[in-house]
């Protein structure tokens, strides 16, 4: 394609070079970059990609992006001047995959928890609702069945872009993507023609990277004040936050709620380890998720559903049949003894709460809680005392232990997950580095039916420890244990 078609709605400065170059692949990053490619320099939360132009150059990019220009340009290198480069990105993206989002019908959820279980719910619904459908989650992406693996909960905008071009020449007509808060601040979306949003709550988490609560709460905002007046704002009233997301927004606002009036309402009518008996705009509903949480998201995807305008008899009759995404609330229960292992991606201290207490109101009384839990590295450091704290306060015994250390010490990470421990309730409590050590102790110490929650890591099949991922697998682990229990 002509640089010319590439730079198409961006106000740019051409510094050197031809705007008839033709670019033959886009790259952020200096090591991917290819012959004939545009590479695009970011300033990033760690690393100025300017300082990389250079090497990108020697591997073959023929035009750069960018926002400072350098003193010495290099012969037959094109070079084109910006304002902010991460803010054009997703156009230029948009432009070079010839705006793929224009053809499909693209609806993004954000909030602190629940993003991963409406998206891929949506897809597995519209699927059956006989569309092709591709997927943009933390777990995986996709293209009707097929996976394509990530790493990220919402991909950079090249790859967004470049994913939904694939989409659309297989074909499908919908994509449902969660937008995370650093996607959202740092332009991930830039370009999108969305044509609907979802809010799911908002609660404590990544503090680390957006400083402060209302930064991130505004992070959340932004996916909605940037949405166009031909989509939909769709909101959890019950949020605290939910009104404030459609206060600059253009969409059409719409709301979902089990309290608060709302465009679309639902009554939790039972709630047990076998499913959700629910009430959704008058009718009732079994379906197989559990948790009163679950009750919002199967209620965000009715209203999805039926504001794309599908049948809604056929919508409440799929979702009865649909079954909860990898490692949100994974049931096994151990044949002997009847243990029952929950592997949980509670990450937060509101999802960590939510899931206990759901656990807590559906049990037996006499059967104990274990709850086996660790928080990230190099993450927000100031949830980590306060997850200790729930846990501890909603289970019978509580063993700290990894998650995904990272770059820190895990031995540090647990001292600071300690502090949320009170004195008074140290009995309950040990703290075992190992994560598969730590689901031992917890079988050790199970009686029958008692049940063992093993929370944050949900899906994910790896533990990474400075800098490298080796195979962990959360209910793989509990299913050996299980297996003569
Ligand atoms: C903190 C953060 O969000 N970083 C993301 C961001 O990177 P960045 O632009 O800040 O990168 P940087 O490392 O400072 O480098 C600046 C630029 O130099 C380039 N570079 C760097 C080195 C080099 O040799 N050559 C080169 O060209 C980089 O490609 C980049 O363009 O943009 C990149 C491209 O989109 C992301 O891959 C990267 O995600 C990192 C790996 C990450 O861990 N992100 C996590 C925190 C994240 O985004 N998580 C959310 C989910 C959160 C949740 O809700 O749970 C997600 O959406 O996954
Ligand atoms: N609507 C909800 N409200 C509160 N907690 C929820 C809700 N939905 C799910 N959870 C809890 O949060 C955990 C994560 O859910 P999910 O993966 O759907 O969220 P997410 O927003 O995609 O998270 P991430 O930002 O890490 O990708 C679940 O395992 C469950 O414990
Ligand atoms: N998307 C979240 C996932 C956290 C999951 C948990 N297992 C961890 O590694 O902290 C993050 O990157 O903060
Ligand atoms: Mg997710």
């Amino acid at each position: 394609m002509k640089l010319s078609t590439v730079l198409a709605n961006i106000p740019h400065t051409l510094v050197q070079g031809n705007n008839e170059e033709e670019v033959l692949n886009l790259e952020i990053d200096s090591r991917k970059v290819s012959e004939g490619g545009l590479f695009t320099a970011i300033v990033g939360a760690e690393m100025d990609g300017h300082s990389f132009i250079d090497k990108a150059i020697s591997q073959g990019a023929k035009v750069i992006v960018l926002e400072n220009v350098p003193e010495n340009l290099q012969d037959g290198v094109s070079y084109v001047k910006v304002k902010n480069t991460s803010d054009v990105l997703g156009i230029l993206a948009s432009n070079f995959y010839v705006h793929p989002s224009k053809q499909l019908k693209i609806v993004a959820v954000t909030g602190t928890n629940g993003k991963t279980t409406i998206a891929t719910l949506l897809q597995k619904l519209f699927m059956e609702l006989g569309h092709n459908v591709g997927l943009l989650s933390t777990i995986e992406n996709k293209i009707n069945d097929e996976i394509i693996p990530t790493k990220l909960t919402t991909p950079d905008a090249i790859t967004i872009n470049k994913l939904m071009a694939e989409m659309v020449q297989k074909n499908c007509t919908h994509c449902f993507m969660e937008a995370s808060s650093h996607a959202i601040v740092q332009g991930r979306l830039g370009g999108l023609d969305l044509d609907g949003a979802v809010f799911t709550n908002i609660s404590h988490d990544h503090l680390d990277y957006h400083g402060t609560f209302k930064d991130y709460i505004n992070a959340k905002k932004k996916l909605f004040d940037d949405l166009p007046k031909h989509a939909f704002a769709l909101i959890n009233q019950d949020d605290r936050r939910g009104e404030y997301m459609l206060q600059n927004t253009k969409a059409s606002k719409k709301s979902f709620a089990l309290k608060a009036m709302a465009t679309f309402k639902a009554k939790l009518i039972e709630n047990s380890f076998e499913g959700l008996h629910l009430e959704i705009n008058n009718q009732e509903v079994w379906c197989r998720l559990i948790g009163d949480f679950n009750a919002y998201n199967l209620l965000a995807i009715y209203g999805v559903a039926v504001l794309l305008e599908e049948d809604e008899q056929e919508v409440l009759q799929l979702i009865s049949s649909l079954d909860t995404a990898a490692g949100r609330f994974e049931q096994l229960i151990s044949q002997k003894e009847q243990i029952r292992g929950i592997v949980d991606y509670a990450h937060t201290p509101d999802a960590l709460e939510n899931v206990l207490k759901t656990i807590n109101n559906i049990r037996d009384e006499s059967e104990r809680i274990i709850t086996i839990v660790g928080c990230g590295g190099n993450r927000d450091k100031e949830k980590r005392p306060i997850m200790a704290s729930k846990a501890v306060e909603l289970s019978d015994l509580v063993i700290l232990t990894s998650d995904n250390p990272r770059n820190e010490e895990p031995e540090l990470i647990l001292q600071d997950m300690q502090k949320g421990v009170e004195m008074g309730a140290a009995s309950k409590v040990r703290t075992i580095v190992d994560r598969k050590e730590a689901i031992e102790k917890a079988c050790e110490m199970a009686y029958p039916k008692d049940i063992i929650l093993v929370a944050g890591k949900g899906h994910e099949t790896y533990q990474e420890v400075k800098g490298i991922r080796s195979h962990f697998d959360d209910k793989e682990v509990l299913l050996s244990l299980f297996r003569d229990r």
